[in-house]
């Protein structure tokens, strides 16, 4: 019966922390881990490392590991099992977290923590060593009686449940041919015990101490079979086949311990969900779906790796908002106040947006075209989304589609990946909480294609008012009505907007801003936000249109008003400091003030001013006068201008013509010049010219020979003219 021991443990061991339950050597159990040292540990020691060394683990029981490795290690439980991880399964949504199949090897004893972090690692000394247990002869005679008393009660027990179950007529095997001494260790994990009494079992490092643990468990559990039996004796033959595999579940039921309650918890849980699905209003087909998923979670061991993603599916199937909506409050009038309140100009967009909420107000269709709103960054497109949601009382929800290139990322995953998770459209709903939201999908011009296939195609059917209510995302797997969804996109060009997603929209051009809009847009919007931001008051700081002028024309180049916004946004910081400065000052005189007594304040008071109480306080705290922002004030906080007012002065120099040229972020203006040189007649062209460009250049020296006699020109051939 006595064996070597087979198993050297390495002497450092990387510790894994669990509270939920004790793993025994020669036992097996499921753990799951979403702690961040855990989560450490199983990325670099299991999912990288390629020996078996780097399998063995240290399980330490009943030491629950902090949510964050900036919290210190709590007082780690002196032993352990050293185990080996047979398998790895995990999900990283809704956030990290693997499921850990161990099988115990032996115990151990921490001699010596060398680090906390990433992950604790320690130094251990390997504590069951089977080559010490005794053989049934000789010195250690008690022992020999124990263990022999301990295999009766086993076969005992055995032999009381159905031997026509395989695992039964199995474990009765093994107890004739596992050494006796391992008996313990396995038998406790096999049987209905608390946690604790499995960690009192092992803490037992003596064989002896560890023999007499068990036998009365055993008993109990015999005990507690009778019992059962008795009372079930009426009962049916297959019953028993119940009873063989959970034989004392009631019986043996200790209220109040770890287990049992987060498996109350557990069930609660699942109640509350399937109440929830009862009770929702989701569509019948959808309920079909939620009430299979919710049987077969019951049916579900917790540590199956399934058992959570299932649990995530059914709770965001409870969550979306199947019929859930806002109201719409479509009163045209309302609603041309508020974009008025809120945007300036934009004349052309906002007549277009009034009557498209004029016909819905009017049809209560809501098959609508769909809005995309074309134009340079910063003029305010996004903004008018926004604005559109609030004239209707909807609620509203920006999808940001700059850069994505994965299909999935509309309609997600399908729920077979690891990780999987729904789209943006149905993340959207879940957020927003109703049917019925504006969703802003921004910069539908920048989707990208890839291998996982092409986000546009994916769109197509989202945007068509006579398929998307009837919407299928992956995970979901079950339509979706987002035909009460309200969707507009912006772009900044409709060059790269696929045709077929073109043609399913209606394009609003939203031209940029000309410099006189741009300055009552900040006058009106940009400086009182600023200032509200930067907790500045009117009175604090004054901003001349001159001045805004100049920031227009010196400090930007752009069709829209966001560097505007922000070189505003740095004027208030820059006056930010000085007022806070400025109260500084004033907090320090006061407090001089009280602190050399009354006495001196009243002198300095009098010697001012002794009319009225109103007055002295103005003394002590001078009128804030405002801080004006001057062109002057400008260079100190912006710096030197970053561009010049060159027409003028380019203009005024012979050979100098203003050229216009368009692109998708605005207008620009060009210098072109010409110089003359004497030569052969050459044209030499300078800088990186298109074709057009350099068509215009050979048009007009074409011009100039043609018409040399009318305007007296002479030598037109023996010039040369740079450009
Ligand atoms: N006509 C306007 N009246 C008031 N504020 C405006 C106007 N146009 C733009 N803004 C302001 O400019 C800022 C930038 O606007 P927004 O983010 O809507 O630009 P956008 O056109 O969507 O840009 P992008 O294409 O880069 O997303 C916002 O703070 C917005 O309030």
């Amino acid at each position: 019966m006595s064996s070597v021991n087979p198993i050297q443990i390495p002497s450092r061991l990387p510790l894994l922390l669990t509270h939920e339950g004790v793993l025994l050597p020669g036992s097996t159990m499921r753990t799951s881990v979403d702690s961040a040292r855990n989560l450490q540990l199983v990325r670099s020691r299991l999912l990288k490392g390629t020996s078996l060394q780097s399998t063995i683990l240290g399980v330490i029981p009943n030491t629950p590991d902090p949510p964050s490795d900036a919290q210190d290690l709590p007082p780690l439980h002196r032993i352990g099992t050293a185990a080996l991880a047979v398998q790895v399964v995990g999900s990283n949504w809704p956030k990290p977290h693997y499921t850990l199949l161990i099988t115990g090897l032996c115990r151990f004893q921490i001699v010596q923590v060398l680090k906390e972090k990433p992950y604790p690692v320690a130094e251990v000394e390997q504590l069951d060593r089977l080559e010490e247990f005794p053989s049934a002869s000789d010195s250690r005679e008690g022992l020999g009686e124990l263990s022999e008393q301990f295999y009766k009660y086993a076969v005992q027990l055995v032999e009381m449940l159905d031997m026509s179950v395989p695992a039964v007529a199995k474990l009765r095997r093994l107890l004739d041919s596992l050494p006796r001494e391992a008996l313990p260790d396995i038998l406790t994990s096999i049987i209905r015990t608390s946690n604790k009494e499995k960690l009192q079992i092992l803490d037992a490092v003596s064989l002896e101490e560890r023999f007499k643990m068990t036998i009365p468990l055993l008993v109990r559990q015999i005990e507690g079979l009778k019992l059962l039996q008795k009372t079930r004796k009426h009962k049916q033959d297959d019953d028993k086949r119940v009873v063989a595999i959970r034989p004392v579940r009631r019986i043996t039921h200790i209220p109040g311990t770890l287990e049992d309650e987060d498996e109350k918890e557990d069930n609660d849980d699942i109640v509350m969900l399937e109440k929830k699905i009862q009770t929702s209003s989701m569509p019948e087909q959808a309920h079909r779906v939620c009430v299979k998923e919710i049987r077969r979670l019951k049916k579900m061991p917790q540590s199956m790796p399934e058992y959570a993603l299932t649990r995530n599916y059914l709770e965001l199937m409870v969550e979306l908002p199947w019929n859930k909506s806002t109201t719409d409050r479509l009163d045209i009038r309302a609603a041309r106040i508020l974009l008025d309140n809120d945007h300036y100009a934009m004349e052309k967009l906002k007549k277009r947006v009034l009557e498209y909420l004029a016909v819905r107000q009017l049809r209560h269709n809501l098959k609508g075209p769909i809005l995309c709103f074309v134009g340079p960054p910063g003029v305010g497109k996004t903004s008018v989304g926004r604005s559109v949601a609030k004239t209707l009382g909807r609620e509203f929800h920006r999808i940001a589609l700059g850069g994505v290139c994965d299909q999935s990322d509309i309609r997600g995953h399908r729920r077979t990946y690891v990780g999987s998770m729904p789209g943006r459209i149905i993340n959207g709903l879940k957020t927003v909480g109703v049917n019925n939201p504006v969703f802003l999908l921004d910069e539908v011009d920048k989707l990208g294609k890839s291998l996982q296939g092409d986000p546009a195609a994916a769109l197509l059917e989202v945007l068509d008012p006579e398929q998307n209510h009837n919407f299928t995302d992956h995970y979901l797997n079950v339509a979706f009505d987002l035909s009460q969804v309200l969707f507009i996109a912006t772009a900044n060009t409709t060059a790269t907007i696929p045709p077929a997603l073109l043609d399913r929209m209606e394009i609003i051009q939203v031209p940029g801003y000309t410099q006189e809009e741009k300055i009552e847009i900040a006058h009106r919007h940009l400086i009182p936000k600023q200032l509200e931001q930067h907790g500045l008051t009117p009175q604090q700081i004054q901003i001349p249109q001159i001045t805004t002028l100049d920031i227009i024309t010196r400090y930007t180049r752009e069709a829209g008003v966001r560097s505007l916004d922000r070189r505003l946004g740095a004027i208030c910081r820059a006056v930010a400091v000085k007022v806070a400065e400025g109260q500084h000052k004033e907090a320090k005189l006061d407090h001089s003030d009280m602190t050399e007594g009354e006495g001196c304040r009243e002198h300095i008071l009098e010697d001012a001013k002794p009319e009225s109480v109103d007055d002295t306080t103005d003394l002590a705290l001078p009128p804030e006068m405002p801080i004006l922002i001057d062109f002057h004030a400008l260079k100190d906080i912006l710096g030197p201008p970053m561009y010049d007012m060159e027409v003028s002065e380019r203009l005024s120099q012979p050979g100098v013509a203003i050229g216009l040229a368009w692109t998708p972020l605005g207008g620009e203006i060009m210098f072109v010049e010409a110089s003359r040189m004497d030569g052969e007649g050459q044209l030499t062209l300078t800088g990186q010219l298109g074709d057009v460009m350099k068509e215009s250049a050979h048009l007009a020296i074409s011009w100039l020979r043609s018409n040399a006699k009318k305007y007296h020109l002479t030598n037109v051939g023996g010039w040369c003219v740079l450009m």
